[in-house]
């Protein structure tokens, strides 16, 4: 578990994960007070507040919950999801990766692959830490809010627009975005989605089952570089 500057957040997180991955963090450990909650699926940890104004609902997928108002309070994550989030920490990021966990939550995944984390609205996260890549390029995003992550994907649209000098250098990052799908074909659904947000036909999506979380209703992540046209594209929106 995460010691250095124990400070999470419930919208968005960066992650140094060079300092170790922790352990995956569901069973309450480093923060103490370790919960369960009726169903034995719940686990909570006391957490050092960082900053960030007002609270969020728990996001779409279902079975999670987070309870309380404030950080620093009894959090709750949904443990289902474990296998999932260690996948992603014990597979995926290598020790030289930048992780930007934008709908952190009460931080499970950046928890267990950080030790700097930051406490932000998700758009306003992803467009500061860009303009400040120079020091720390984010090499990996995590996009887990389900229901309406795909649909926040157009922030990226522009993102690197106004350093268009250094295209020839840019590290893309490689996104990793969740999503739910009832249709036949969940993977193509989902990959649709992603290009009309995107508004580019993204190659190379690599697509993945999380869980059945109903009859017929897959929760899957895709993960795909951000393509270079997508980042350095006129954005259609202005930052804030
Ligand atoms: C499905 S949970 C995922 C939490 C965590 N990443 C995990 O793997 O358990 C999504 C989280 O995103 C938060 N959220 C929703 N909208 C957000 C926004 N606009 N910016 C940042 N976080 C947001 C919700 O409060 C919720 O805690």
């Amino acid at each position: 578990m995460a010691t250095a500057d124990p400070v999470v957040g419930r919208a968005a997180a960066a992650a140094y994960p060079e300092v170790g991955s922790g352990d995956g963090g569901e069973s309450g450990g480093g923060g103490g007070e370790g919960g369960e909650g009726g169903d034995g699926s719940v686990a909570a940890v006391n957490l050092e507040a960082g900053s960030g104004d007002g609270d969020r609902s728990s996001g779409g997928e279902g079975g999670g919950s987070e309870s309380g108002g404030g950080l620093g309070r009894r959090r709750y994550w949904n443990s289902r999801l474990s296998t999932e989030r260690q996948r992603l920490v014990d597979h995926v990021f290598k020790n030289s990766d930048v992780v930007c966990d934008v709908f952190s939550g009460v931080g499970p995944i950046a928890i267990s692959a950080a030790r700097k984390v930051f406490n932000m609205d998700a758009r306003r996260f992803i467009s500061s830490i860009y303009s400040s890549q120079h020091v720390h390029p984010v090499t990996q995003v995590v996009m887990n809010l389900p229901n309406d992550a795909a649909e926040f994907l157009d922030v990226f649209r522009g993102i690197s627009w106004n350093h268009h000098l250094a295209v020839p250098s840019c590290v893309m990052p490689n996104i990793h975005v969740y999503g739910f799908s009832k249709a036949e074909d969940p993977e193509y659904d989902f990959h649709e989605r992603i290009n009309l947000t995107l508004g580019e036909n993204v190659s190379d999506v690599e697509m993945h089952r999380v869980r059945l979380v109903a009859p017929g209703k897959w929760m899957l992540c895709a993960s795909f570089t951000l393509p270079v046209s997508v980042a350095f594209a006129k954005p259609n929106y202005i930052a804030c």
